[in-house]
């Protein structure tokens, strides 16, 4: 009684929870349309720790600008298919911000995202995946006729037990085994031809997206003037990887029962013919209960494509953290900051694991009811199947006949939803990231958290137009055909949309060499990135000469993984040096106009291969990247305070001897002993205007009165305000410059006080 009693109530709890667990988010989903709304503590994970991290991780970093941003006609018509197959909507929804309306399941926007993809791996019937996919096929075909004869060997050997003939068992069972041959065989080759096409498909994939991510800087651009993309690094990496695993094994996956029920079900049509049965009820009831448990599955699905975009974005997100540990490890030694570090990485880490349990437990409850309609309802429509044509047979079926009817119960068709939703995500990942490299080469930025009020009416103020928190760019940029420089109303706009130069008109042209001044913060770096085509002209007329005719220094110079030859004539080969017409030994001169020849005796060799980042001192690193201008001889040299660790009377020998070799100067310095070396003058006075004039013996008098004025009159403010106070609290009236008045008791009885009365 009491074990009866137990066994109801252990049974009613189960069903009561199956209930509820199935009942809750129905009804949820269908009182508050969107998930975005359930648990709110558990999606603020995602759209706080994450989000904030995600927007400290833009890097601020001026790269060397390579080739021009021209869009040719192969990208147009690219982005024309990317952008068919991509909807706003849908890449919207990528985001982390909790604010999603669009489920990552399987409908239109999938599968046009993956043909378009499919495009890319496969790109004819005559490549070699097209080849390898035709040879999986071919695997995959005759492992489902060995599973049939396997099948029918098993039967006949059932058979021959229950006949209790030795001989034909034995006979049967030797031949089973002699069937295990090429069963394994072809067993093993369908994984190895999953991997070759795994790897084969991601080759692809990566070519492909490497152009793009090389072509018109778009590796700078996607971090620094969009948001659209948090780690470039991580798509290119894992989530093509994973895409292409998931594809690769889909298509085994999804192949194999379907051919299974193509040749079973065809099999058992022949049998029940042959037993004089009818095959349609079998059919139709394995198409009804097929159809119907697929569908409650979809319904009951957890949106497991978009869990995986999530996720994801978390893992490239701890990645891009423990990456900046490793480069900034010198610093943060020398500031005790592991502790911050610390924390941030452990952050990162738990927002990450607490996601897989998210997942892992949507995991648990979807399985547990994938498992109930697969194994029994299936088994169940399987056995009615298997009693339909023995009940309405004419002759009787064999035992093998049973064994491929109870078969059909054991397709793993509706297993593969979960893995197509998984795919969707990593196909929304890949397609968004491409979708984004294509926008870079076409200038359409988007960065909508990045504006502020403030600046969104600066940028109105000076007449651009905000789209998707980017202004339109409306400047036209033109190659110069005489190699002048030449700036008519272009604003100085950040990609957070700070307007930092409202309208900046300057003609420089070869020789002449332009000092640029001005406080911190004043776009003096920003005029070299809009020069250099980094960051867009938003309005204006921009001339400029080609690429190869600048040649940038920033103040911390890049150090390439190589040889040392390579440091100076980066980013040349050695190969396309050689073609130039430069030796080793034109480079050892090149080195000696730097004060760093000593380097080619320590390291004994052009071919010395070190990690010249840590080698190599500030001031080294400093006199190298002069070095390359030397080799590379641009029109103009765009020096942003290269010079800042090398010593006064090493510098002035460098920017002599450029200027020697007919090198144009356009230098961003603090040092006043640089001012000779030029002729003009760009002064930022860091308020948005700016002055331009000759730099001569009286430009720079003149300069340096305006500046010991300002110094002096600067002085006598802070004692200004203190007397302004005293006046103040003797009078007892506020002042509209201090503010609310300090009230400061008086000595009546002072001297000072008989004196300010009288
Ligand atoms: N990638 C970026 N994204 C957003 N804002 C930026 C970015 N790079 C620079 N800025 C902002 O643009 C403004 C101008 O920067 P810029 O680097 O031109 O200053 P600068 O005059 O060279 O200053 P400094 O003398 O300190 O080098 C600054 O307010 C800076 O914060």
């Amino acid at each position: 009684m009491s074990r009866l009693y137990w066994t109801r109530s252990l049974a009613s709890a189960a069903v009561a929870l199956y209930v509820y667990k199935i009942g809750i988010p129905v009804v949820k989903r269908v009182i508050w349309k969107d998930e975005s709304q359930l648990k709110p503590g558990r999606r603020d994970f995602l759209s706080k720790d994450y989000q904030d991290d995600a927007t400290r991780a833009q890097v601020h970093e001026v790269k060397k600008c390579d080739d021009g941003s021209e869009v040719n006609e192969e990208t147009k018509q690219d982005y024309n298919d990317v952008h068919q197959c991509a909807e706003p909507s849908h890449f919207d929804s990528m985001r982390t911000d909790g604010t999603t309306k669009h489920r990552y399941g399987v409908d239109k926007v999938f599968i046009k995202q993956l043909l378009f993809l499919l495009k890319i791996m496969i790109p004819s019937v005559w490549s070699p995946e097209a080849g390898l996919l035709f040879l999986h096929t071919l695997t995959l075909i005759a492992r489902s006729f060995l599973s049939i004869y396997v099948a029918n060997v098993e039967g006949r050997v059932v058979q021959f037990i229950v006949r209790k003939d030795i001989r034909n068992f034995l006979l049967m069972l030797l031949q089973f085994i002699g069937v295990a041959l090429p069963a394994t065989f072809v067993n093993s080759t369908i994984r190895f031809l999953e991997s070759r096409l795994t790897l084969a498909f991601q080759s692809r994939l990566v070519m492909y997206t490497y152009n793009l991510y090389f072509k018109n800087q778009t590796y700078y651009r996607v971090s620094n003037l969009d948001s659209r993309l948090e780690n470039a690094d991580h798509c290119l990496t894992e989530d093509i990887s994973e895409f292409c695993g998931s594809v690769a094994h889909l298509y085994s996956h999804i192949t194999k029962p379907l051919l299974d029920c193509t040749i079973i079900t065809w099999t058992l049509a022949q049998m029940t013919w042959g037993i004089g049965g009818s095959a349609l009820p079998g059919w139709v009831i394995s198409t009804v209960v097929i159809g119907l448990t697929g569908q409650i599955l979809r319904f009951i699905s957890p949106n497991f494509g978009k869990l995986i975009a999530e996720n994801s974005a978390l893992k490239a997100y701890l990645r891009y953290i423990h990456s900046r540990i490793i480069a900034n490890a010198e610093e943060i030694a020398f500031y005790q900051g592991h502790e911050a570090e610390h924390g941030l990485l452990k952050r990162a880490y738990l927002a990450m694991i607490r996601h897989m349990h998210l997942i892992h437990e949507k995991r648990l409850w979807y399985i547990m009811i994938e498992q109930f309609l697969m194994k029994y309802v299936w088994g169940a429509a399987g056995l009615i199947m298997v009693s339909i044509p023995l009940l309405t047979a004419s002759k009787d079926l064999s035992h093998a006949s049973k064994k491929h009817f109870t078969r059909i119960s054991h397709m793993s068709l509706i297993d593969c939803i979960k893995e197509i939703t998984e795919l969707a995500g990593y196909t929304a990942r890949v397609t968004t990231m491409i979708r984004v490299f294509r926008d870079m080469s076409l200038e359409k930025y988007e960065r909508p958290s990045a504006i502020s009020p403030r600046s969104h009416k600066a940028a109105i103020d000076i007449g651009l137009t905000i789209i998707n928190g980017t202004p339109r760019i409306e400047g036209l940029v033109e190659n110069s055909p005489d190699n002048t420089i030449v700036l008519e109303g272009v604003p100085v706009v950040t990609p957070n949309c700070d307007v930092v130069v409202p309208s900046l008109t300057i003609t420089v042209s070869p020789l002449m060499h332009l000092l640029i001044s001005g406080p911190n913060g004043c776009g003096k770096s920003s005029l070299f990135r809009i020069i250099s085509g980094l960051w867009p002209a938003y309005k204006g007329h921009l001339r400029r000469p080609p690429p190869s005719s600048l040649f940038y220094i920033p103040q911390r110079p890049y150090m390439s993984i190589g040889s040392l030859r390579d440091q100076v004539i980066y980013p040349d080969t050695k190969e396309e040096m050689e073609r130039k017409g430069f030796s080793d030994s034109d480079l050892e001169k090149m080195l000696d106009l730097v004060h760093l020849r000593h380097l080619v005796n320590r390291e004994r060799s052009w071919d010395a291969i070190r990690d010249w980042k840590d080698v190599l001192s500030g001031g080294e690193k400093q006199r190298m990247g002069m070095a390359r201008i030397f080799y590379h001889r641009p029109v103009y040299a765009l020096l942003d305070e290269c010079t800042s660790a090398v010593s006064i009377d090493v510098e002035s020998s460098i920017y002599q001897a450029a200027k020697d070799i007919g090198i144009t100067l356009l230098t961003i310095t603090h040092r006043p002993s640089l001012w000779r070396f030029h002729t003009h003058v760009l002064q930022f006075d860091g308020e948005g205007g700016w002055r331009m004039e000759p730099l001569d013996t009286s430009t720079r008098l003149t300069l340096r009165e305006e500046k010991e004025k300002l110094e002096s009159q600067l002085a006598g403010i802070p004692q200004m305000q203190e007397r302004l106070k005293e006046l103040c609290n003797v009078l007892g009236e506020d002042s509209v410059l201090l503010g609310v008045r300090e009230e400061v008791p008086v000595d009546t009885s002072s001297p000072s006080e008989s004196n300010l009365s009288d």
